[in-house]
């Protein structure tokens, strides 16, 4: 049976400690099932429908109760995921998770479990849990005893199924218990204060419920399932986020492992577009341990639900428009749901007056496949916490072989957010980069040294004629302009053998030296020859040590020099160049990423190169 992926909307509402920014109440508008979002120049409106738009106002119990139907399913034996997807900050812990006094739907579902459990007369319901997240694309048992190694391998067995090695499955004996070992694992999942979220998961979590009902006259008959809810780290832009090194580690295997989702759906949409025969189009799951474990919810057996969680921020924008986009691409992949034999007879075990029964099937009629069994696991007496109850099981926490190729759906252009990431790590030649910059040798001293030789000036509105050069030119009025360290480090400097006083230039001067570095860095940038970008991007950023992009592209270049980053893009000559033609960018139009509020002046008369020669000259 095909089953699209359902997708769900909920928009957060304004953050209390004004962390959305300026917000628009007309950017994004919902009327019943149909959401629009204006885009961030606020000329243009996308619109969407989804199967649930929840708006600002929406509760946790509203938001669950368009989930319980797909939640309902694994009593007939069919695997179901939830997932929330979004920027980071837009709600999708406090929609999975939510908090004491609002729970959200993982808190939500075992409370249905357990009312499902006491209405049952023939049968019996046993739960049991596991709970991993993925950080930095490895994964970690949240429920691993204390002392114990967290971190588990993937594995993909004979049968295509991918499994959580040695993962630590406890069995659920009552809602207080589950919620105490629940609750103390949540706290142990990696977050992070970022500008845009206090309390930001850093990582990807999974938590999995898995259900067997025995029938209580014949332990043949029986039915299992598995319910797998996912909180996905969000997708971050380090420029809003404020991100230190670590944090933009974790923030770029949290982008990669995104995009990779988004890649996974791609392949999906090409496969279905190309019909039955195209059993050879690569679906990219091994590319993540996130997709990796979400292989079964995204063109597998799976029956899947994604929430899409929005921000309201006008900041946000853009974001918005790449969740709902993201959304949309997922709706149009089918998964292959297994027929139950509920689905097409009804059991032995029905009782005609009571719906709340579940029907579990003789065993041997219906072989259930080897990932969905429970695993045996022997119920404790008591909560047990501290240490947990370990009970390392093989467990297959998603993953069986997509169905066959789906027939009918349109392929839809790439569309999720840093789509071009991966693609760009791949054809960049990075190695090359830093062999070439090695070969160069260009290192603060040569920098220096070519000061001595007095080339002439290239500045940054020249990019465009300089971009192919290697080679950095040393502007006449760099070598005039009195050097600049840091204001917080007031000093005396020597620069071809003169010393300066730091305290000479004043801030407008500092700012105009700034902006000439950041013009010869995107110069050597774009150009690929990162280690001379990033000599002189030093440079800028010691005149202006307070300039938190300059700090960020700094750091991005130091990680894409070590190879664990693609480097960072410039927006493009010919994005600058139209608005330069517009007459400038505004500072919160920049686009995100890029060093635009230092390349063209607020009012776009004059670009802050000229100005920087002009100040130089004076
Ligand atoms: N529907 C809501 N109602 C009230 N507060 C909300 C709602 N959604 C989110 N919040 C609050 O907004 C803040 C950010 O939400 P949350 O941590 O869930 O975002 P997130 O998408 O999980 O972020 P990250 O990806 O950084 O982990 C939290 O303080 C949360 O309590």
């Amino acid at each position: 049976m095909l089953k699209a992926i359902a997708c769900h909307v909920r928009l957060r509402p304004p953050a209390s400690l004004g962390s959305d920014g300026k917000i628009n109440e007309e950017s994004i508008q919902i009327e019943g099932n149909h959401i629009s979002a204006l885009n961030a120049q606020g000329d243009k409106r996308y619109h969407f429908e989804f199967e649930k738009c929840h708006n600002a106002d929406s509760t946790q119990e509203e938001v669950f109760q368009n989930v319980l139907p797909l939640i309902e399913q694994a009593y007939k034996g069919i695997n179901c995921t939830i997932f929330a997807y979004g920027v980071t900050g837009s709600g999708k812990t406090h929609t999975m998770q939510g908090t004491a006094n609002s729970p959200g739907v993982i808190p939500r579902t075992v409370d249905a479990l357990f009312q499902k459990r006491s209405q049952l007369r023939n049968s019996t319901l046993t739960l049991a849990f596991s709970y991993v997240e993925i950080l930095k694309d490895e994964v970690y048992d949240l429920l691993a005893s204390a002392g114990q190694s967290r971190k588990r391998d993937v594995r993909t067995g004979a049968d295509g199924q991918n499994v959580v090695a040695d993962l630590t499955v406890l069995p659920i004996k009552s809602r207080v218990q589950f919620s105490e070992v629940y609750e103390v694992a949540a706290r142990s999942r990696t977050t992070a204060s970022t500008k845009l979220n206090t309390n930001s998961s850093r990582s990807h979590a999974i938590l999995t419920l898995y259900l067997e009902v025995e029938s209580n006259h014949d332990p043949d008959m029986k039915v299992s399932g598995k319910i797998c809810l996912t909180d996905l780290a969000g997708s971050e832009n380090n420029n809003m986020t404020g991100n230190d090194r670590e944090r933009m580690r974790e923030s770029s295997a949290i982008n990669t492992s995104l995009t990779t989702l988004g890649k996974v759906v791609d392949a999906l949409n090409v496969q279905a577009q190309r019909g039955a025969t195209s059993s050879s189009t690569f679906i990219p799951y091994r590319e993540s341990k996130l997709t990796r474990l979400l292989q079964d919810a995204l063109g597998g057996t799976s029956q899947s639900l994604m929430i899409c969680c929005l921000a309201p921020g006008e900041k946000f924008a853009r974001d918005t428009i790449n969740t709902l986009q993201f959304g949309k691409k997922a709706k149009t992949v089918e998964n292959r749901l297994p027929v139950t034999s509920a689905d097409s007879r009804r059991s032995s075990l029905v009782h005609p007056h009571r719906d709340s029964e579940i029907h579990p099937r003789r065993i041997s009629q219906i072989p259930l496949p080897q990932s969905r069994r429970l695993p045996h696991i022997p119920l404790p007496q008591a909560p047990t916490l501290n240490p947990p109850v370990l009970l390392s099981a093989q467990t297959g926490l998603g993953t069986s072989r997509p169905g066959r190729p789906l027939l009918g759906r349109p392929a839809l252009s790439a569309i999720a957010p840093n789509a071009t990431h991966a693609k760009a790590l791949r054809r960049s030649t990075m190695a090359g980069n830093i062999e070439q910059a090695e070969k160069e040798n260009v290192g603060s001293v040569s920098i220096e040294g070519q000061l001595d030789k007095k080339k002439p000036m290239v500045f940054a509105d020249d990019q465009k004629t300089h971009s192919s050069r290697t080679e950095i030119p040393i502007t006449q009025d760099l070598l005039e302009a009195r050097p600049v360290v840091p204001a917080a480090e007031p000093a005396t400097a020597v620069v071809n053998g003169t010393a300066f006083s730091t305290t000479t230039l004043t801030e407008e001067e500092r700012q105009c030296r700034a902006k000439v570095y950041v013009g010869r860095a995107r110069v050597a940038q774009q150009s690929g020859n990162l280690q001379q970008a990033l000599q002189l991007y030093r440079k800028a950023w010691e005149c202006v040590p307070d300039n938190q992009k300059i700090k960020t592209r700094i750091t991005e270049i130091e990680m894409a020099l070590e190879g664990i980053i693609s480097p960072p893009k410039l927006s493009s000559t010919k994005y600058r160049e139209e608005v330069k033609a517009k007459g400038g960018l505004k500072r919160s139009r920049a686009p995100a990423g890029s060093l635009a509020e230092l390349t063209y002046d607020d009012d776009g008369n004059e670009s802050p190169a000229k100005r920087g020669k002009r100040m130089a000259a004076s």
